[in-house]
């Protein structure tokens, strides 16, 4: 077993003689000392004695748990045995425990605990048999991530595959009986056969399609379709009311993006597609917590209604790919969109238990990969660049060095994407964007052993999860301005991730203050200063929308095209004024916390025109 030193501190250059808030709890607490803390038994010795003593005595195995678990918490804190576990969180239901908190409020309980515990202390949670710990701080991110090979990435895709995209049972077994892992080489152990290597199969596929030379294609029709859908969406050169901008790019968006990966026939077959999708996306969080369909026949409904639509869609394209006959078709399919969707389907059809029903499963998978944080990314990041003129202006500059030149004016602009995606202004808000709405919980099982990280013990098969959300928002490791010119943390900050040459504190980092010489710099000539770049140096651990190591999410190319495109096409052809009342901002859904990039809460109302003259 490999050991890891577990970090409690931000050892960032300049910041190590910083203390940290790391609570140490108090040496003399024992369980006597916590029954005579709380006066429990004095409380229970008068209930008796009351008319209401049955129905308070009812309360005692609520009480009873509390004090246990906050000693078997406490006790935690106060060792320092190599090889402890991490603390756990104090709970008083019996059995259920924080299963039922995990249900309805994750992120105040994961907000809570930092502060309960100490920053970068691990910490456990239990519930319905079962424990998982959370893990934070830089570092023992960034470890965690390096040491991919140590978990198992199957855990979550088996509960994802069951739970959320209604997988059929026997599939939900297979996925969950390759214990041969990612790599190219199987574990030694596992005599699961090369072709249901399912796991490795889907990974090497989507390496090879979402990335480099086998996304372009996808990427070229996702810019084609998307200027398409806006140019047609009935915006003339007068102001056109709209009620809400996200409503806008759920319609827009998707069905760029389901063209550009599926191709035409299923939305050709299934009008009320992109509709039924987004009733099925809004039943996520209430699927993927195991709520039976009695409790909430509304989302499993909605569910049916995309797979059913994605089975009409597979039998069609299956019978033209058929009587095509073709095999290859560089990069984009007629029948089935691209490549990558057809040869998926192709490897899964060689694997005895996929019929139908697991494929539109597995088509549902990708589909909610692809789109259900990219698009409310994209209208982040539209909301925040348009809600300010100033940096509107900025960055179109930008955007209009990347147009492509064109012999039709009425035509929608297109764009150089290498171009687009170097840009350094665009990409600081693009980062800045995911670091302020994206609350994933990244998860990890460890496979072979128990897992250890300095003195802390993470059992073999328990979860381990890390929050985007609390990385994100760490005032210790992120810059937040200066005290004359403050952005603070939970704030949209343009320029956070950029670094001027010339600005001593310039860059994500508030490290970087102290790095800078103290001294005043040379006057440099305005015509050689150099251009600020876009960084994201030394946050590993800390910037971690997409997750990391092997399974480092494989969308993330076409996550900032689809951002980047969109916004470019807007900002290029289109006024858009965001028309809230002076003071009033979109606020992100927070019941969507640990599901990926929060959607917004309320409607963002617009109104958008054609620019008079398009840069062309
Ligand atoms: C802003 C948008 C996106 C965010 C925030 C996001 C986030 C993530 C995260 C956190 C993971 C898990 C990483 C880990 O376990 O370390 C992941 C996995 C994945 N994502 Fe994304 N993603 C986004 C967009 C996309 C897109 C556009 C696609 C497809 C085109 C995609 C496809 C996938 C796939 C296939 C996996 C599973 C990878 C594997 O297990 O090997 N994602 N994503």
């Amino acid at each position: 077993m490999q050991v890891e030193h577990y970090d409690t501190s931000w050892p960032a250059p300049g910041l190590e003689n910083q203390t940290f808030r790391t609570q140490q709890p108090d040496k003399a607490t024992s369980l006597h000392q916590t029954l005579l803390d709380t006066d429990f038994h004095l409380g229970i010795l008068n209930m008796i004695q009351q008319p209401y003593a049955l129905g308070l005595l009812s309360c005692l195995p609520f009480i009873l748990t509390y004090i246990l678990t906050q000693v078997e918490s406490k006790t935690a804190m106060q060792s320092s045995k190599v090889g402890r576990k991490a603390p756990l969180t104090p709970y008083a239901i019996p059995i259920i425990g924080h299963a039922a908190m995990f249900v309805w409020s994750l992120g105040a309980l994961v907000h809570k605990n930092n502060a309960r515990f100490g920053k970068y202390v691990p910490v456990r949670f239990r519930g319905m048999f079962t424990e998982l710990a959370f893990v934070s701080g830089p570092k023992n991110v960034a470890l965690i991530f390096r040491r991919s090979k140590d978990f198992a990435a199957k855990a979550s895709v088996v509960i994802a595959m069951d739970r959320l995209f209604g997988s059929p049972q026997r599939t939900v077994r297979f996925y969950d009986d390759d214990n041969s892992g990612m790599e190219m080489v199987p574990h030694s152990y596992s005599n699961v056969r090369e072709e249901d290597r399912i796991h490795h199969i889907v990974h090497v596929q989507v390496i090879k399609y979402l990335s480099g030379n086998g996304l372009k294609p996808m990427t070229q029709r996702f810019m084609e379709n998307m200027g398409r859908q806006i140019f047609t969406s009935g915006v003339g050169s007068e102001w056109l009311e709209m009620d809400d901008l996200f409503g806008f790019c759920q319609v827009k968006l998707l069905e760029a993006s389901l063209d550009a990966m599926f191709g035409p026939y299923l939305t050709a077959l299934n009008p009320n597609f992109v509709d039924d999708y987004w009733k099925f996306d809004q039943s996520t969080a209430y699927l993927l917590k195991g709520f039976p369909k009695w409790i909430v026949p509304q989302s499993w409904k909605a569910r049916q209604r995309c797979l059913d639509s994605l089975k009409k869609y597979n039998a069609y394209a299956n019978k033209l790919h058929d009587g095509d006959g073709r095999k290859d078709y560089e990069g984009l399919d007629p029948f089935f969109g691209t490549e990558f969707i057809r040869q998926r389907k192709e490897a899964m059809s060689k694997m005895g238990t996929f019929d139908e029903d697991a494929i539109a499963a597995e088509d549902l998978a990708i589909m909610w990969a692809t789109n259900s944080n990219s698009i409310p990314a994209a209208f982040w990041f539209l909301y925040e660049i348009f809600s300010d003129p100033v940096l509107l202006s900025r960055v179109r500059e930008e955007v209009d060095e990347c147009i492509l030149p064109s012999s039709d004016p009425d035509a929608p602009p297109q764009f150089d994407l290498t171009a687009l995606g170097n840009s350094p202004l665009l990409q600081s808000c693009y980062a800045e964007t995911l670091r302020l709405r994206t609350a994933i919980l990244v998860t990890r099982v460890p496979e072979h052993d128990d897992f250890q990280l300095g003195d802390y013990v993470f059992p073999k098969n328990n979860l381990i999860m890390v929050a985007s959300q609390t990385a994100h928002m760490d005032e210790d490791v992120w810059n937040t301005g200066t005290s004359e010119a403050p952005h603070p943390i939970n704030t949209f900050w343009a320029e956070r991730f950029l670094v001027h040459p010339d600005a001593p504190g310039s860059g994500p980092l508030k490290h970087a203050k102290a790095q800078r010489p103290k001294q005043s710099l040379p006057e440099i000539p305005e015509s050689v200063k150099e251009k600020p770049r876009f960084s994201t140096e030394g946050l590993s651990g800390a910037w971690i929308p997409y997750g990391g190591g092997q399974t480092l999410c494989p969308g993330r190319h076409y996550a900032k095209q689809e951002m980047l495109v969109t916004f470019a096409i807007l900002a290029s052809a289109f006024d858009l004024e965001i028309l809230h009342e002076p003071g009033v901002k979109t606020e992100a859904n927070t019941k969507y916390f640990g599901l990926g990039v929060m959607p917004p809460k309320d409607k963002t109302p617009i109104r958008i025109r054609r620019r008079k003259q398009t840069v062309l």
